[in-house]
């Protein structure tokens, strides 16, 4: 039986590897393990007895015995053959049937391991994926904006111009400070700075984005005797571009509130479906965008009352400010909170953060430094649950607001060519110093007025008279640095004002220890602090300490961003800036600067010595910053900010609510226009629309 031989040897492997039967407990007879071969397990590998271990060892096969009782009973030799080859086949196919299903699983399990591995890699790579795509990319090609701060999803549609016809209507809230469009009173008080200038040219430019129908930027309306009427009109077309010509769709909307902001008037406003877009059907915001730790709670209501999704901007964070201030040493807890309403201020930014789908930092630095320290934002969750949302991965449950940074523009219109640096100087300070009569700026004058050489570089500071801009600092540096006295003039801009005893109490207190300062170092004919700019003298302000050889600081106790610093850079001017805060990103991106610790006041004086004293050095970061300020624009900023409001969790009014309207008082002409703003009291919720929507189904209703 040539074709049975390897039987024989099979056979002799069962029997020689011997065997030992034990009674199993229900009776049948297990063939057990093979604890001799184990023993006596030679050195070489036998294919044979490894096989029989396999099959003997790796199943229990009653049936099998069974037929080898039989087969050992039959006394035919032929039929004996027969079975014993038809067995010892069984034996074989069952032998490898097992090893197949073993090996399938452990295929499986390698697979699940390999598949787990590469999520783990992926979500790794993900999450280095991010602090890489939030980190400085290298410089790019000078003529497209680079995307350095906004990491945009891979999966995320780029909002393009090519996007359908769409006519989103956007509500933007800034309730503090003074707020108008043109000749904004910029460092008037400490509510009226960067935000006021931030919050209306992101509404001009979203207004100028194709896709966008409407922007309303809702505010408090202000009619009092100490300002302009112009904070009282309740509605005010922005003229886009600034200079006037023509509308863009945005309006700045201003809402009579009372004494304290409150809610229910920016609600009434808004339940009122805005008739502009869709043929006159009512639209309702595609998002509600709260800026400040006031317009956040005021907006995480209004989202909650519309279910209309709610962006968020802090522009200043007040645990920030909180703890810098105690870094300072110079005010208790108690004290800061007394003068602040700090606590306030922070439980309505955790409102607001709680309420948000998305925050917008201006930059990296704003998430983990100011945003991290509250407790409604945890940097590794929301990291977590972005990469789950990229991987497709449910997050239903887990709430976190989406991070995003997208550094705010610059109003461009204003920058010219590249001044020479000569010129204009000359015939300003000439020998005689009488201005030649040409049309140089009279800010030029204004300045150069309160030195006794103007001819030396102006150190430039400009900012809110705030306690926190640290301009008390920087004099202490100035004053007691001889060298620096002898190279460099001091150029303080510090708002607008009339009398110091009239300002806010912060304010003249800034102002009044600056006077003091300048006494007490002597600094006459060596710092110039004019009362009064205007808005759009600003330029030439930076203009002229460029033309000097000058040198911009900004060394705020903590700048959350800090819009001068990318203002000077536009007209060509180095800087100096506080290393707490946005200036990192900034001069990163720039690179036209150096950063100082705004507690230490050498460290302020030798880094404008450096830049004032190195012309090399002065000419190489005037060149970056006016090669690089192209990646802060509004119309780069606006496509950043749609594509990732298109990704917000959409969600739409889905019950039919009853406003009673404020009983009607006689309204002044002024308001009327409001009233054609169809400011109609009851929401026509469609009962049916019970889901989400995506955003292009919510538009379209
Ligand atoms: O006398 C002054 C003082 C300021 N400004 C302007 O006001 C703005 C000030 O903005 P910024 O330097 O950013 O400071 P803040 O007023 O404190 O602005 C807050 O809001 C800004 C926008 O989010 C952030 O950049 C800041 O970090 C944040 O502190 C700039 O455009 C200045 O040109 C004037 O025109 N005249
Ligand atoms: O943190 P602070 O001191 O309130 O600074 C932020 C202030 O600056 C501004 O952004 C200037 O516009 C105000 O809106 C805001 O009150």
């Amino acid at each position: 039986m040539a074709g049975n031989d390897w039987i024989n040897g099979y056979l002799e492997a069962i029997l020689d590897v011997g065997s030992s039967l034990r009674k199993r407990n229900d009776g049948k007879l297990k063939i057990a393990r093979f604890e001799e071969s184990k023993e006596k397990e030679d050195k070489s590998f036998s294919p044979t007895k490894y096989f029989v271990e396999e099959v003997i060892n790796s199943f229990d096969e009653s049936d099998l015995h069974r037929t080898w009782v039989k087969v050992i009973a039959t006394r035919n030799t032929r039929e004996r053959s027969n079975r014993l080859e038809n067995m010892c086949w069984r034996i074989w196919h069952l032998a490898r049937k097992k090893k197949k299903i073993a090996w399938d699983d452990a295929q499986r399990l390698a697979r699940r391991r390999l598949e787990r591995e590469q999520g783990r890699n992926d979500a790794a790579d993900d999450l280095s994926e991010l602090s890489e795509g939030e980190k400085e990319k290298g410089d790019s090609n000078p003529s497209e904006p680079v995307r350095d701060f906004t990491r945009i999803n891979s999966e995320m549609q780029i909002w393009s111009d090519e996007e359908k016809p769409r006519r989103l209507y956007i509500v933007l809230i800034s309730i503090h400070g003074l707020v108008r469009g043109e000749n904004m009173e910029l460092g008037r008080d400490s509510d009226t700075g960067g935000q006021v200038k931030y919050v209306v040219e992101l509404a001009r430019a979203l207004a100028n984005t194709k896709g966008v129908y409407r922007v309303d930027l809702l505010t408090r309306q202000i009619s009092s005797p100490d300002v302009d009427s112009s904070y009282g009109e309740p509605i005010e077309m922005l003229s886009c571009p600034p200079d006037g010509s023509g509308s863009c769709g945005a309006y700045i909307v201003r809402i009579p509130c009372g004494p304290a902001t409150s809610n229910q008037s920016f609600l009434l406003f808004l339940q009122s479906p805005r008739e502009q877009v869709n043929g006159g059907k009512p639209t309702w915001p595609y998002v509600i965008h709260g800026h400040y730790a006031d317009a956040g709670e005021v907006a995480s209501h209004l989202s909650g009352a519309l279910n209309v999704p709610m962006v968020l901007t802090g522009h200043s964070l007040g645990r920030n400010k909180f703890e810098q201030l105690l870094k300072q040493g110079r005010l208790s807890r108690e004290d800061i909170n007394a003068t602040y309403k700090i606590m306030r201020r922070i439980e309505a930014e955790e409102l607001g953060l709680d309420a948000s789908e998305m925050v917008v930092t201006s930059t990296k630095q704003e998430i983990e430094e100011q945003w991290g320290l509250y407790d409604g934002f945890d940097l590794k969750l929301e990291r977590k649950l972005r990469v789950r949302r990229r991987r497709g991965v449910s997050c239903l449950g887990r709430n976190m607001p989406r991070m995003v940074v997208i550094p705010p523009g610059m109003d461009f219109s204003y920058v010219t060519k590249q001044d020479s640096l000569e010129g204009d100087l000359k015939s300003l300070i000439g020998s005689d110093r009488t201005q030649t009569k040409r049309n140089l700026p009279p800010i030029w004058s204004e300045v150069m007025r309160f030195f006794t050489n103007p001819h030396k570089p102006t150190i430039l500071a400009l900012s809110r008279p705030d306690p926190k801009k640290n301009v008390t600092t920087l004099l202490k540096a100035f004053g007691e640095c001889q060298r620096l006295r002898e190279l460099a003039n001091l150029t303080l801009i510090l708002g607008n004002r009339d009398d110091i005893e009239e300002m806010s109490n912060s304010s003249s207190v800034v102002l009044t220890t600056v006077l003091k300062l300048i006494d007490k170092y002597d600094l006459y004919g060596q710092v110039a602090y004019p009362k009064h700019h205007k808005q759009s003298e600003v330029p030439d302000i930076y203009r002229l300490a460029a033309k000097t050889k000058g040198v911009f600081i900004n060394p705020a106790l903590v700048e959350p961003f800090g819009l001068t610093l990318i203002e000077a850079a536009a007209y060509g001017l180095p800087v100096v800036a506080t290393k707490n805060g946005g200036p990192v990103d900034i001069l990163k991106a720039l690179n036209n600067g150096l950063l100082v610790d705004p507690h230490d006041q050498k460290a302020i004086a030798d880094a404008l010595l450096k830049l004032v004293a190195d012309k090399n050095l002065w000419t190489e970061c005037r060149k970056n910053g006016l090669k690089n300020i192209h990646r802060f624009s509004w119309p780069e900023h606006c496509r950043n900010y749609l594509s990732h409001v298109e990704h917000c969790r959409n969600r739409h009014p889905t019950s039919r609510l009853e406003i009673t309207p404020i009983p009607e008082e006689p309204m002044s002409d002024s308001l009327k226009d409001v009233e054609d703003l169809s400011l109609r009291f009851s929401i026509e919720g469609d009962p049916k629309l019970n889901g989400e929507l995506d955003a292009a189904t919510r538009q379209r209703n």
